[in-house]
């Protein structure tokens, strides 16, 4: 039984079935990745664990517990974060304060802009965000105010604001999307280094193929709303299914 158990989810924007009949089990502190053709259905998939979507049918399970019908910062409190392919961050607040307000969400349940003046006298919630900062090695660039950040940065600031909430399950979309290759590489090393200090169950989804093989144990791999093959990394390149996927012919 994993962590994350998904069976027969189904969803369906008017006449396009996104999703047909998706079954996934995320095996605890694997890192996942879900991969595919453009359309094949990652984001909507990962959309159904957040509460962002609601599936027509089936179920997702999170440590024994139904996610469905949940609110995103309940999902959120049940130890379920995301990284965005956009970074979800305060452009106007120093990178200092969006961690502690994220820290002040682990507590507190929600992103609460009017509590920093409190947030910010809590000693304990300093601590927790100075410590997360410090993490993704953004420590000296804590007083900085985010908009002024580089695109790299600002992912690396809002994997801190993940962090901080101290999840059990993190979700990537695209988390090297756009970067340079010298970026992707400090973001594969740092998403390794924090996933064995912090043991986190990671789903991935990624276009770049350097990054899934860098990062992970076990590959899905998607197509037309429906997984085709699931594997471990060694076997998923050589597999003709997959090849005949990313050609763009259909799926048997
Ligand atoms: N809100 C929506 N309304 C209508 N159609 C949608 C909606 N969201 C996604 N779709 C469609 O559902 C299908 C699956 O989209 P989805 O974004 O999940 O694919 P993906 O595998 O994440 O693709 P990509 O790799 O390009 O991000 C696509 O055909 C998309 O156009």
């Amino acid at each position: 039984m994993g962590i994350l158990e998904v069976q027969n989810v189904n969803k369906r924007f008017g006449g396009l079935q996104a999703l047909n009949n998706v079954n996934l089990s995320v095996r605890e502190g694997s890192v996942h990745a879900i991969i595919g053709p453009n359309g094949a259905g990652k984001s909507t998939l990962l959309n159904c664990f957040v509460g962002r979507l609601m599936p027509d049918t089936g179920s997702v399970m999170f440590n024994g517990q139904s996610l469905l019908g949940l609110k995103p910062h309940e999902i959120n409190q049940h130890g379920v974060s995301r990284v965005f392919q956009t970074p979800e961050i305060f452009t106007d607040l120093s990178l200092w304060e969006n961690v502690m307000i994220a820290s002040f969400a682990r507590r507190d349940g929600a992103f609460r802009l009017n509590a920093l003046g409190r947030v910010a006298r809590d000693g304990e919630i300093r601590d927790h965000a100075a410590h997360n900062l410090e993490d993704v090695g953004l420590a000296s660039k804590r007083n900085m105010i985010a908009s002024t950040l580089s695109r790299g940065d600002k992912r690396r600031l809002e994997l801190a604001m993940c962090l901080a909430q101290e999840p059990k399950l993190l979700l990537l979309d695209e988390p090297t999307a756009g970067m340079s290759r010298a970026d992707t590489n400090n973001t594969i090393d740092l998403l390794k280094r924090i996933g064995e200090a912090r043991g986190i169950t990671k789903v991935v989804i990624e276009h770049d193929m350097h990054v899934v093989f860098s990062l992970a144990d076990r590959i899905t791999v998607m197509a037309q709303g429906t997984p085709i093959v699931e594997d471990a990394p060694e076997n998923i390149k050589g597999n003709p299914k997959v090849q005949e996927a990313y050609l763009g012919g259909a799926h048997a």
